[in-house]
Order: C-alpha cells, then structure tokens, then sequence
C-alpha cells in the first residue's frame, strides 16, 4: 500500500435494520451517512485520532439505537453524550471487530494508528464499566452447598466457568469472577447436552399426549414437563432442580395488599393481565389432562400453584437461544441462570450455539474485575415488566422504564410528511430527567410524541419556526400532554399515604409503593416539563406579537 494512502474505517448500517429509515435519517442530520468512511490518517490530516474516535463512537451509537433509545434519541446531541449504557457498549464493541479485521489485512505502514484506536476504544469501554450506576455488594464469598455441587455437576459435564456462585445483596445469588476478566475472553461455556430446551422432551410419553393439544406451544410443553421433573428423583438435572428456589417472588405472586397498592399504576395492569392469561392457559388445560391422564399428569403435581411456580421459573430464569440447525428455542441453563440482570452488563452477546464447540459462550463485552459480580442484560425492559416477570427493581435509572400512551388518534399520520420522527405508530413517555434537551422545541420531551400532537394541531407543519402560528400550536401541543399526564397522575394516589406502615410491609407491599412512587415521579416530571415548555413558548410568542405591533 502507498505510504500517502489515507487510512479509513467504514461504518455501515444495514439495510435489513427494522428501522433502517429512522436511523438513516438521524444518521443524516448528524452529518453522516448509512455508509460513512471515516478518515483516521491522510496526509492532508496527520493528527491523532481523537476526532476520528469521537465521529466512530457517534456513528456507531445510532447504528446501534434500540426501538426505545431511538424513539427517545433527539439529534440534537454533543458528542460525548450517551444515549443509554448498553448502547454505549454496543456501539463501542461493534468498533473493535472493524478495527481487527483492518489489522489482520491492512499493509498501511500506520497500522499503529489502528492499535491506538483499539486502545483507545478498549480505555472508553472500561471507562464506562467503572462510571457504571452502583456495584452490586457480595455478601458471602463462597455458594452455599447446592450451588457448590451444581458448579461441580456442570464441569464434570464439561461446563467452563471463570465465575463463582455467592450471594449478592438484594438480589438472591449471583455470579462472581474469580479472576480479572477482559472484553473478549469468555466467562461461562455451556455445553447444549445440559441445556433443557424442547429436545429433551420430544422422547416422553408426555410428549405424546400433548402434541396432540390444538395450539400447544413448545414453551409450554417444556413448563408441563419441568413440573413433573422437579420432583423425579433420578432426573439427570435433580441437582439443577434441586438449586432451584422454593418461591420465586416475582408479580405474578404478588398477594391482594400489593395488587391493591399498585391500582392505578402499569404495574397494575401488567400483573393482571398477565395472570388473566395465565388461569386461562391454566383452565385450558387442568383438570381435564389429569383426569384423563392421571398417570402422566398427576393431580397434586399439577396444582394451580405449582403451574405458577413453573411460569415464574420459566419467565425469570429462561433464555432464548438460536441452536446450530438456525431454531430459536426457549431454554433453561444451569449455571448461567445465576447470572443477574444489570443495565450496564458486563455480557451482551450471548444467544447464538457455538458449531465449532456445541457450546453456549458469555464472552464479556467489558472488563470484569476479580471479585465483581459479573451480569448480562435480561432486555431493554421497563421497569412494570421486571417487576411481573422476575421480582425485582434495577438499581440506577433504567432508560427503558417507559409508560406507553394510549393516544387515540395514533394512527393519523401524514404519508407525505418527511420529519425524522414522522412514523411512529406507538407513544411513549419516561422521566424528562434522562433528556439532556430541555430547550425549545424539546423540554426534555420525546420528538415523535410532539410531532405527533404538532401534525394534529397543524398537518402542514413542516418547520419549527418562532412564527406566531407555529407558536400558538406549539402551546396546545404541550397543553394536550400535560393534560394526558395530568389524568395518568390522578390514577396514582399519593403514596404518602402508606408512610406509617411502610416498614413493615411485605417484600410485594414493598415494591408495589416503589414503582408507585416512581411513576408519580415520571409524571411529575412530564407536566414540570411541559410547564416550562409552556412558559417558554408564550414567552416566544409575546416577543413576536410586541415585534408584530412594532412592525
Ligand atoms: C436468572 S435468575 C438469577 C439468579 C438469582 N439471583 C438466583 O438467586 O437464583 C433471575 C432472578 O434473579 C434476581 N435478579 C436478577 N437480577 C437482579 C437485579 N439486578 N436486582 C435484584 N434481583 C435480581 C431476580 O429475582 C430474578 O428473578
């Protein structure tokens, strides 16, 4: 290669992106494009690479946008601001690949450029570990015994693991590393024989029987069989079962104090309908299969309450995982079901067989230092949603704690229109303090959701000008949210109504006040926001009327 050729990374979207027009856009009004070279030395540009870090990272971040981060990313951002800490992770992660493969092939006599740039990316992804919310605290170095013995089972079975099993305050067990652990290296191996999927069950009577059931879906067949297996004793995962938790504690337990608490909030209609499902899929099925199979389906095995039981395991410990043959199947891993859940995860990329090694890998997507608890991300799920399906909080502001709104008219919109956030069919909101934008036009308030309530007041509105027209519709539209969130916030009774007995609640009690309390919190926020939206804009709008007059 010529000693004066530039040395460039290219960084494209794919076109298979689900919102490939959306990103493209947004891409575009940061200056780039779907498929941005960026220069990172010519010899008209010698410099380091610092500014081609900062477009990569920029570049890469809306690449990465997931549905909710990118209906809440606005363009007006600088460039060291992140839009969530999985994002930030993923987009740094997606940069390392780009640069090895460079490396691997590249003649450029500045391949130090390249390994600078590595470094650099590896410091910025480290940097964003140690920044991270709050630690989890290890309560007890050392698992207790049936942990001990299914981290042996595992091994003997040819699991690889460079995690330990202890308690984590607040959030049962969890997984620690016993060593410093790297981006790259891999945490846990498991290998598919002790992976409980749909497979395991296609060989029993049970199967049989329920195959022939219209409508039965695998997911199910596996929560039946997992409910009889847990009580045979020469089942070859008894020592699985056997760690399992007597009760899981997740929403769908949720007892009449707390339901009654969270009345009015999502959390509310989440655990009910959830659990309206549930007695149906229950009646569907019970007592007929036990009355006709009582063999297969033994009555006291096959309770209402052991029905729960297994929903709560599967929907709390179950992983989907895309097996060699290109089947997503829904799973249960021993071992890797004491990894916790943390919104800046130390694993991201972990659902995919290994055909070389038959193996599940958790490689880490940042360092992992020895004695840390190790975590990867159960999904960008709201708050309402971890609360219902496995029984805890997250520490530190989840980005993806959203309330959707029920907008009626939801489906006007304006075919021709062609403003970054045009098509949006869905609205949602979450605590205007994650904005950086409180600015006008923004207040902190998510651009398809004003855009929306701006096409309804004015359709041909393609510009955000200071015009009084502009102006005036600009006031009803923050009018319209505040009163959508004034009527969210008279469903939510004030939650300091329960400060007497809030001590001795119950851990249901408990988290039912707390998500209460924060989603008060987000639709306190909303309507601060639109009020100083409101005030802001009439401000404006005096202006240009005293303007008008002069003029
Ligand atoms: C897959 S299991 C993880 C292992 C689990 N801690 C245990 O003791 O078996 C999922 C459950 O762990 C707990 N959990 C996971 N992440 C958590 C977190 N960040 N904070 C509190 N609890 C968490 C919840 O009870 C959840 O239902």
């Amino acid at each position: 290669m010529d000693t004066d050729e530039e040395l460039s990374i290219l960084l494209e979207l794919s076109e298979y992106d689900s919102f490939f027009d959306k990103k493209e856009k947004l891409l575009q009004s940061n200056g780039f494009s779907s498929k941005q070279r960026v220069c990172l030395w010519s010899p008209s540009k010698p410099g380091g690479t610092s500014d081609a870090v900062k477009v990569l990272v920029q570049i890469a971040r809306i690449i990465h946008l997931n549905k909710v981060e990118l209906y809440f990313a606005d363009d007006a951002r600088t460039s060291g601001e992140i839009y969530s800490p999985r994002n930030e992770l993923e987009a740094l992660n997606s940069i390392i690949p780009l640069i090895d493969t460079l490396l691997s092939s590249c003649k450029h006599p500045r391949t130090n450029i390249l390994q600078e740039l590595r470094t650099t990316i590896l410091a910025l992804i480290s940097d964003l570990g140690d920044k991270k919310i709050l630690g989890s605290i290890v309560e007890k170095e050392l698992g207790c015994e049936q942990e001990e013995h299914l981290l042996e089972w595992g091994k003997s079975n040819g699991v690889r693991t460079q995690l330990q099993i202890a308690y984590v305050k607040g959030a049962g067990r969890g997984a620690i590393a016993e060593k410093d652990l790297k981006v790259g290296d891999i945490a846990l191996e498991i290998p598919v024989s002790i992976i409980i999927n749909e497979e395991l069950v296609r060989q029993t009577d049970m199967y049989r029987v329920l195959e022939k059931v219209e409508g039965i879906s695998s997911e199910t067949i596996l929560l039946l069989w997992s409910m009889k297996e847990k009580h045979n004793q020469d089942s070859r995962f008894r020592i699985y079962f056997d760690s399992l938790p007597e009760e899981f504690n997740t929403g769908l337990s949720f007892g009449v104090d707390a339901l009654a608490t969270s009345v009015g909030t999502l959390l509310f209609e989440e655990i009910t309908v959830a659990k309206e499902h549930l007695r149906d899929q229950y009646g569907q099925l019970f007592p007929t299969l036990s009355d006709t199979f009582p063999e297969i389906f033994p009555p006291k095995m096959y309770t209402w309450k052991q029905f729960l039981w297994a929903c709560e395991l599967w929907y709390s410990n179950s992983m989907t995982i895309k097996f060699s043959d290109g089947t997503l199947r829904t799973c249960l891993i021993p071992i890797a079901g004491f990894l916790n859940h943390s919104l800046c995860p130390h694993i991201l990329h972990y659902g995919k067989i290994d055909p070389a090694t038959n193996s599940l890998k958790f490689p880490l997507s940042r360092p992992c230092k020895s004695g840390e608890e190790c975590c990867l991300s159960y999904g960008s799920f709201s708050n309402s949603h971890l609360i219902t399906f496995y029984g805890f909080l997250p520490q530190g502001d989840n980005p993806y704690n959203v309330l959707p709104l029920d907008i009626d008219d939801a489906s006007c919109i304006d075919s021709t229109e062609d403003e970054l956030t045009s098509s949006w069919t869905e609205h949602m909101v979450r605590g205007t303090w994650l904005s950086n934008n409180c600015n006008m036009y923004c207040y902190g308030l998510p651009s398809p959701l004003l855009d929306h309530f701006r096409r309804r007041g004015n359709p041909k509105l393609h510009t955000k000008t200071y015009l009084q027209g502009d102006l005036e519709n600009e006031v009803r539209v923050l009018e319209d949210i505040r009163c959508i969130s004034e009527a969210m916030m008279a469903n939510l009774d004030d939650p300091s109504l329960y400060d007497d007995d809030r001590e001795d609640c119950s851990w249901d009690e408990k988290l039912a006040l707390e998500y209460k309390i924060q989603q008060r919190e987000i639709v306190s926020s909303l309507l601060i926001s639109c009020d100083s939206g409101i005030d802001m804009v009439k401000k404006e709008l005096r202006k240009c009327m005293a303007e008008d007059i002069r003029g």
